[in-house]
C-alpha cells in the first residue's frame, strides 16, 4: 500500500478534502521519514502520534502556505508564465525591424550587405502563421514605397488581433497589402490555394526594376499550396495528411512538397524573375534550413524525386500515396539525370547548389528562430528565481516518448538533489542515467544537468529545464489531440508510474512538465498545449479515468478538457508567431517542499 493509500485510510475528511490533505501530507511524511531516518510507512505512525490530524494538519498547512509565498507557490503557473513570455520575445515586428534598415532621406534600403534604391517599386508577398506581424513591420518601415502585396495567413488571425487590440499585428487602414485567410486545421484548402494563385499572378508581373519582399514562416507550406497540373489539391492534401499522421518529420514532408509544388524549392523566386527578391524568414524548423522552412519558396534547390520515393517507402506509405503523386515522382526520378533547367540550379561535387547568375538578385535571411524563445524563457525563469538550463533547441522524437523522457529527467533531477543532500552514492541514479541516454539524451547533457543541480543546490534554487524543437505523432486512434498535449499526457503517465510506485516514494516531490506549440494551436485543437503535475495525476486517479486509454486513442485534448476542469490546458489563442514547440520542466529543490516539519 502506498503512502497516499495509508493516508486516505487515515483521513477523516471528504474525498476532495482527503485528496488535498493526502497530497500535502505525503510531503510531510517524506520530511518525517528523512529527518527520523525511517521508512515512510513508519513515518505514517509518527505522523499519527504527533499530529491530531484534523486541526493540526490544517494549521500546518496554513503556516506552510505563508512560507511558500516566498518560494515558488505554483510550478504549473510559473511554467505557463515562462512559456507566454517566450512567445512575446518572438514577436515578428522586432525581428523584421532588426534587418530592414531604411533611410527615408535617401530612400535607400540596406539589408545586410545589400542596398536597394526604392522608388515606389516594392511588392510584398508572404505565407505563414507569423506573416501578418511581419507584413505590418515591413509596412511600417517601407510605407509608401509599397505598391501592392498579398499575404496568406491562418483563418481567424486578423480577427484575433482586432479582438485583443494587438496593434503590432494589424495592418494600417490604408494598407496596400491584401490579406487572404485559409488553411483551416493547418491543412491545404481552396482558400489557401486561391491565395497561392493570387501570389503567383502578382509575382509573374514583376520587372527588373522591382523589389519583391517575401515573408516566410512556418505554416507557409500549407498556406501557399501550388500543385502542378497533374496533381489535384485534394491529392496534395491526401499525401501531406498521410505523412503528417504517420510519423513524417517536417523535413520529410517539406522535401516532398518542394519536389511536387510549383512555388516551393525556389519556385516563387523563379516566378518573380527578373525582380530582385529579399526573403525574410522566421524559422520553425530545427537548424533553420532555408530550403525547408515553408518548403523553401525562395531557395533554389535541386529536385530529388528519388529521395521522396524513399521517404514514402521508409514510412511504409507508398501503396497509400495517391496514384498521381507516385507517378509524378517516378517520372521525375527517371529524368533525374537531366540538368534541372526548370529551377535553374546545378549541383557542385559536394552536393551544394551552385546558384546561377540569374539568382544573384536574391537574398534569403533568417530573422529569428527558437533560440530567441529559449533564451527568453530562460531569462524569465531566472527572474522568477529558478536556475534555468537550456537543454536543447533540437528536440525531436515521438511525442509520447519525449514526454516520458522529460518526466524521467525530472526524477533524475530530484535524485541528484537528494544525492547532494545526503552525499550518498546512488546506484538508482546511475541506472536512470543509462535510461536517459537510451531515451535519446546525450551523456554530456545529462552531466551538464547534474552540474546545474549542484549549482542550484548551492544557490538554494529550483531547476528549470527548457527544450525546443518538433516532435512527431503516429496517429492511430480516433481521438482529438496534438503533439504537445500528447507529450504532456505521456509525462503525466510517467509521473504516475514513478510517484505511485511503492519503491519510488523518495522522489515524491514537486515537479511539472509543460509542452506547448508557439503558434498557439496544438494539432487540431485551439490550445497551445498542456502542463502536468502531481496534482493532475492525483485528480485523474480519483476520477477513475485511464490516462493510458486516452493516450492510446490519441485523445489527449479530450483528456485535458475533461480532467481538473480543463485547468491543465494552456491557452494563448493564435499567437501570430511560430518558432516550434517548447517543453519546460520545473523541479523543486528538496528544501522547498511543501511542508516544513519541526
Ligand atoms: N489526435 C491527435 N493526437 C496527437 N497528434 C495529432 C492528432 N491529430 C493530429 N496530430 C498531429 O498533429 C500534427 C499537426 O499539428 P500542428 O500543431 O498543426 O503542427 P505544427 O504546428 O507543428 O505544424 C500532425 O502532424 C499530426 O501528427
Ligand atoms: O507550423 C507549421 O505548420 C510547421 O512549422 C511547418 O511549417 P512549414 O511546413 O510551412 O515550414
Amino acid at each position: 500500500m502506498s503512502i497516499v493509500q495509508h493516508l486516505r485510510m487515515l483521513s477523516p475528511f471528504s474525498v476532495s478534502g482527503a485528496r488535498f490533505i493526502s497530497t500535502h501530507a505525503v510531503h510531510l511524511m517524506q520530511q518525517i521519514a528523512r529527518r527520523k531516518n525511517v521508512l515512510p510507512y513508519c513515518a505514517v505512525g509518527i505522523f499519527k502520534r504527533n499530529v491530531s490530524y484534523s486541526r493540526s494538519l490544517w494549521y500546518e498547512t496554513s503556516v506552510v502556505e505563508d512560507t511558500e509565498r516566498q518560494a515558488h507557490a505554483n510550478l504549473k503557473s510559473d511554467a505557463e508564465k515562462m512559456f507566454k513570455y517566450s512567445i512575446k520575445s518572438v514577436h515578428p515586428q522586432q525581428m523584421i525591424e532588426g534587418v530592414l534598415h531604411f533611410n527615408r532621406a535617401t530612400s535607400v534600403l540596406r539589408v545586410q550587405q545589400e542596398t536597394y534604391h526604392l522608388h515606389r517599386n516594392v511588392f510584398v508577398v508572404g505565407m505563414g502563421k507569423a506573416v501578418l506581424g511581419m507584413a505590418k513591420a515591413v509596412e511600417d518601415v517601407l510605407g509608401d514605397h509599397i505598391v501592392t502585396g498579398i499575404i496568406s495567413i491562418p483563418r481567424g488571425l486578423q480577427e484575433e488581433m482586432i479582438h485583443t487590440n494587438n496593434r503590432e499585428m494589424m495592418l494600417s487602414p490604408n494598407t496596400k497589402i491584401l490579406v487572404y485567410e485559409g488553411a483551416d486545421n493547418n491543412e491545404v484548402d481552396e482558400a489557401s490555394h486561391n491565395a497561392s494563385k493570387a501570389i503567383l499572378s502578382l509575382v509573374n508581373k514583376l520587372t527588373e526594376k522591382d523589389l519583391l519582399v517575401v515573408l516566410c514562416s512556418g505554416g507557409g507550406s500549407t498556406l501557399c499550396p501550388s500543385p502542378p497540373p497533374a496533381i489535384s489539391l485534394q491529392e496534395l492534401l491526401t499525401v501531406t495528411r498521410l505523412l503528417a499522421w504517420n510519423g513524417a518529420t517536417v523535413q520529410d514532408m517539406n522535401t516532398i512538397r518542394k519536389n511536387l509544388e510549383i512555388l516551393k524549392g525556389g519556385g516563387l523566386a523563379l516566378q518573380a524573375r527578373p525582380a530582385k527578391v529579399v526573403s525574410l524568414i522566421l524559422s520553425s524548423i530545427i537548424g533553420d534550413p532555408i530550403d525547408l522552412i515553408a518548403s523553401g519558396p525562395t531557395y533554389p534547390t535541386q529536385p530529388t524525386p528519388s529521395h521522396c520515393l524513399e521517404i514514402l517507402q521508409r514510412l511504409n506509405l507508398l501503396s497509400r500515396t495517391p496514384e498521381s503523386v507516385r507517378r509524378y515522382l517516378e517520372r521525375e526520378a527517371k529524368q533525374q539525370n537531366r540538368t534541372t533547367q526548370d529551377k535553374q540550379v546545378t549541383m557542385s561535387n559536394n552536393g551544394t547548389p551552385q546558384v546561377r547568375e540569374i539568382w544573384k538578385g536574391l537574398q534569403n535571411i533568417v530573422v529569428g528562430n527558437n533560440s530567441i524563445a529559449c533564451e527568453a524563457a530562460a531569462e524569465k525563469a531566472a527572474q522568477m528565481g529558478y536556475r534555468p538550463v537550456i537543454l536543447t533547441k533540437f528536440l525531436v522524437g515521438e511525442a509520447r516518448e519525449v514526454g516520458k523522457l522529460y518526466a524521467r529527467l525530472g526524477e533524475y533531477i530530484m535524485m541528484c538533489f537528494d544525492r547532494k543532500a545526503s552525499q550518498q552514492p546512488n546506484t538508482e541514479l546511475t541506472q536512470l542515467e543509462l535510461e536517459l541516454v537510451a531515451g535519446g539524451l546525450r551523456k554530456q547533457s545529462i552531466n551538464h544537468i547534474a552540474d546545474e543541480v549542484d549549482t542550484a543546490h548551492n544557490l538554494n534554487k529550483d531547476i528549470c529545464v527548457i527544450a525546443s524543437g518538433e516532435t512527431v505523432v503516429h496517429v492511430e486512434g480516433t481521438g482529438t489531440g496534438g503533439k504537445n498535449q500528447e507529450t504532456a499526457l505521456a509525462a503525466a503517465i510517467q509521473m504516475k508510474e514513478a510517484f505511485r510506485g511503492e519503491e519510488c516514494f523518495q522522489s515524491e516531490t514537486d515537479m511539472c512538465v509543460l509542452s506547448c506549440d508557439s503558434d498557439g494551436y496544438d494539432g487540431q485543437s485551439p490550445v497551445a498545449g498542456a502542463v502536468v503535475d502531481q496534482d493532475l495525476v492525483d485528480r485523474t486517479l480519483e476520477s477513475g479515468l485511464s490516462m493510458e486509454a486516452y493516450l492510446a486513442n490519441n485523445d489527449s485534448n479530450t483528456f485535458f478538457s475533461t480532467v481538473n476542469e480543463g485547468q491543465n490546458l494552456v491557452w494563448t489563442n493564435i499567437t501570430g508567431t511560430n518558432v516550434m514547440d517548447m517543453v519546460i520542466l520545473l523541479v523543486r529543490k528538496p528544501s522547498d517542499r511543501k511542508f516544513k516539519w519541526n
